[in-house]
């Protein structure tokens, strides 16, 4: 690590006419691409504000699902084998946020890299993996809402074991891909304003771009398909019980099936389609501009700027901040224990968590929560 003297921003080291590349110490300047030699220094307020963004960034993530982790688990009506994937999600994103926060912040009030090549790598490591694991538990969740909703009776019922073995097989593949850049497939180097370390998307080699392809396939493609998957189907299959709900009535000659009915069962079919809108626009939103970078980086197709690699590494990280908000407040018991255990905290309308309408419906409204 540097010696920590007071903060020497890169181009106040040596005179002027430094790069951005020349400003990191000599111990982790061959990990440093030669792409970054054209560069200048940042402007000091850049710094600040990427300190300030992420610190405001940190502290919402690590409370908010420090509050997701603490509810859905203190609670018995909470703890179902389905909700696992939902305290998994907010653990991945508290580690996310627990490990890359404060080394931005350090690094940034230095203006460099100032933690050593071994912990550059193992900020990677992290970054990776979490990325990875939140990914991966957002797609049981919409998997299993979608097992539940469309498949109905006719599923299987998620247990306790199911649930566990497929958090530890995701756990299991994001460690292992997580892992292969510190064996030689591909390496974290020092990114963007040279304050935070991800894949070398400047390789030049196809060895080490191909990581970068095959990854995302794992770890962008595929979830993206199983969710779009799990919600067109969910959407098709509340739209077609509302239909033959509709229909019933009609037959009957009634205005509806049971009174206020078509009300509950609208709000059910309208927060079904925000929740899953939300959380495939959100997850997609944070990390397709990482991807792009990534994607620019190995085939040359964009002039990547210290100040949009790093602007994307943070948006990546942001939606470490969502998943509590969209999971947890969404979720109708959620807000009863929050209103019980944190009482101000608690906002938004109070839901009803037993409704009147048939078993399938109340696993509807709590798996769209
Ligand atoms: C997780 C995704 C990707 C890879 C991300 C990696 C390798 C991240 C490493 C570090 C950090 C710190 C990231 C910070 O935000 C792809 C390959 C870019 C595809 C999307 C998802």
């Amino acid at each position: 690590m540097a010696s920590l003297q007071a903060p020497m921003y890169a181009h106040m080291r040596s005179g002027q006419n430094i790069s951005l590349a020349e400003s990191v110490p000599p111990e982790i300047m061959h990990m440093i691409d030669p792409y970054w030699y054209q560069w200048p220094p940042m402007e000091p307020m850049w710094f600040g504000i990427i300190g300030f963004v992420i610190t405001v960034l940190g502290i919402m993530s690590l409370s908010g699902n420090f509050i997701v982790m603490y509810i859905f688990t203190s609670s018995k009506a909470l703890r179902t084998p389905s909700n696992m994937f939902v305290v998994n999600l907010a653990f991945s994103d508290f580690c996310m946020m627990f490990t890359m926060f404060p080394p931005v912040v350090l690094n940034g009030f230095y203006g460099t890299w100032i933690m050593g090549p071994f912990m550059c790598e193992l900020y990677g490591l992290f970054g990776s993996l979490f990325g990875c694991v939140s990914i991966w538990s957002m797609t049981l969740i919409a998997y299993d809402r979608y097992c539940v909703i469309v498949k109905g009776m006719a599923r299987k019922p998620l247990t306790v074991t199911s649930a566990v073995v497929r958090l530890l097989i995701v756990w299991l593949i994001c460690g292992i891909w997580a892992l292969l850049p510190l064996f030689g497939w591909n390496r974290y180097v020092p990114e963007g304003n040279m304050t935070a370390c991800g894949t070398d998307y400047f390789a030049k080699d196809w060895w080490n771009r191909s990581y970068i392809i095959v990854y995302s396939m794992w770890v962008y493609f595929t979830p993206l398909l199983t969710i779009i998957f799990s919600y067109y189907h969910i959407m098709k299959a509340v739209a077609a019980h509302e239909k033959a709900m509709r229909e019933q009535a009609k037959k009957m000659n009634v205005a509806s099936l049971r009174n206020s009915e078509a009300d509950k069962s609208k709000a059910i079919e309208i927060k079904l389609a925000k929740v899953a809108l939300t959380t495939i626009a959100l997850w997609f939103f944070a990390w397709t501009p990482y991807t792009i970078i990534n994607y620019s980086g190995i085939f040359e197709s964009m002039h990547l700027s210290p100040l949009s690699t790093i602007c994307g590494s943070v948006f990546a990280k942001a939606n470490a901040v969502c998943n509590p908000i969209v999971y947890g407040l969404s979720h109708p018991r959620y807000k009863l224990v929050l209103k019980e255990k944190m009482p101000c905290l608690a906002c938004g309308k109070e839901e009803p968590v037993t409704d009147s309408r048939t078993m399938a419906t109340t696993e509807i409204s709590e798996s769209a929560a």
